[in-house]
């Protein structure tokens, strides 16, 4: 039988949420978290830390808590990717169901969270804590340099900073390092780090959405087309460790913003924050949380991709959301009690080959590129929506339609704590 699309997706995300719920009883990873189940097929699990719950929070636990979640979450599906590269007739089986959901996904919120066999939730939660521990570690011995002093280790050796720079926020409590392609290039080759090992998986996997895109995207007779022109591996890696304030005046831990390259890849800690605008409801800003799921990948798109795809793909506002953050479609006591945690997250940013606008304007089966950054080469493109420093995106600059939503005045965070 031909079922419409909205149903064949309903049942393939309740076949998933199925595989997911028996996944999670049989590791007892569920035991740490609250979890909802959503009628539209997204999965919401907030991180309860046992022993230090908000008694506000476990009040409007249970049944009451779960409604609230049913009616505010993002309909973000999981999708669990297959090997592209893997010829066996299983796999070619479900890559084109795989790639539809994905491409589906990323039309209607612009988000998904993928699940891959190349990353373990083992592999990510050391990369979180391994990235957590070298914030920590730098700032530290960033702090004690500045005042004068070597920073020693637990050895009572003196420490010298890392080459990677941390970089404390200039007024919001969080520090967060941005690893070139070039840092990462070294951290690989070195291969002590946990981080590496993240690194490489997070490539591969990379290469294997943008596959799908390409496949979903009715792409067949070249379904490299995209993973071939990121084959410079152009990334940047960007951790982040938002520290806890304790403060139900915590507006945005993170500005909202829409990513500028091709797909981000981001993990985080589970701590609630995370949040997307719907552009479901017209004229009525609405910021959803993003489901979190232990073990699975945010991916979301970036400007460069939706201008690649015309606009096809979704760019979407996003932020990392406080109790006093505008229009917060999470429940309040839920980020109330994420403030009091710490929360890391880990941000791959993929970016094309440096030529990519030289090899897609003389590509006549990419007609659509052409203009999609306004006669502006990737490095520069990259600059412009990073307010002016390319590499450290450090300022926030928003596309036209991004600046016409800002306009109304609905998206701003009532307390500005955080500006990138
Ligand atoms: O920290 C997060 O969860 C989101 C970070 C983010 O959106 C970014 O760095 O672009
Ligand atoms: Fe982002």
């Amino acid at each position: 039988m031909n079922r419409p699309a909205k149903h064949r997706k309903v049942s393939e995300a309740i076949v998933l949420l199925f595989f997911e719920a028996t996944l999670l009883f049989l590791s007892g990873s569920a035991l740490s978290f609250a979890e909802y189940r959503s009628p539209n097929g997204s999965v919401v699990l907030h991180k309860m830390t046992s022993g230090d719950g908000d008694p506000e929070v476990a009040a409007v636990g249970g049944s009451e808590k779960a409604e609230v979640e049913r009616q505010n979450s993002a309909v973000v599906p999981l999708i669990d990717i297959p090997i592209v590269e893997d010829k066996s007739s299983a796999h070619l089986l479900s890559l084109e169901t795989t790639s539809k959901s994905l491409v589906s996904a990323l039309r209607d919120s612009g988000f998904a969270l993928v699940r891959s066999p190349l990353l373990t939730k083992e592999l990510q939660s050391e990369a979180l804590r391994a990235a957590s521990q070298f914030l920590a570690k730098e700032t530290k011995s960033k702090v004690a340099s500045e005042n004068g002093s070597a920073s020693k280790n637990e050895d009572g050796n003196e420490t010298k900073p890392g080459s990677i720079d941390v970089i404390p926020h200039p007024t919001d409590p969080k520090v967060y390092a941005m690893l070139s392609s070039q840092a990462q290039y070294e951290l690989v080759e070195s291969d002590t780090h946990v981080i590496s090992a993240y690194i490489s998986a997070l490539r591969s996997i990379k290469k294997e959405v943008l596959r799908l895109i390409a496949i979903g995207l009715g792409m067949n007779d070249d379904v490299d087309f995209f993973a071939k022109l990121h084959d410079e591996d152009n990334d940047t890696l960007r951790i982040i460790t938002y520290f806890p304030t304790f403060s139900e005046t915590t507006g945005n831990r993170c500005k909202e913003h829409s990513d500028y390259g091709t797909i981000t890849l981001l993990s985080t800690d589970g701590v609630s924050g995370l949040e997307l605008l719907s552009s479901k409801e017209e004229g009525e800003a609405k910021w959803l949380p993003v489901p979190y799921i232990e073990g699975a990948l945010v991916v979301n798109v970036g400007s460069l991709l939706a201008g690649w795809t015309n606009g096809a793909l979704k760019a979407t506002l996003h932020r990392v959301a406080g109790p006093a953050s505008l229009n917060s479609g999470s429940d309040r006591r839920v980020l109330i009690e994420a403030t009091k945690h710490s929360r890391t997250s880990i941000a791959f940013f993929a970016d094309p080959n440096a030529n990519v606008r030289e090899s897609l304007e003389t590509n006549e089966n990419n007609q659509n590129f052409k203009g999609a950054l306004g006669g502006m080469s990737v490095a520069d493109y990259i600059r412009w929506r990073s307010g002016g420093n390319g590499f450290e995106r450090s300022g926030v600059s928003f596309t036209p339609e991004e600046r016409k939503i800002i306009a109304k005045g609905e998206t701003a965070a009532s307390v500005e704590n955080c500006n990138r």
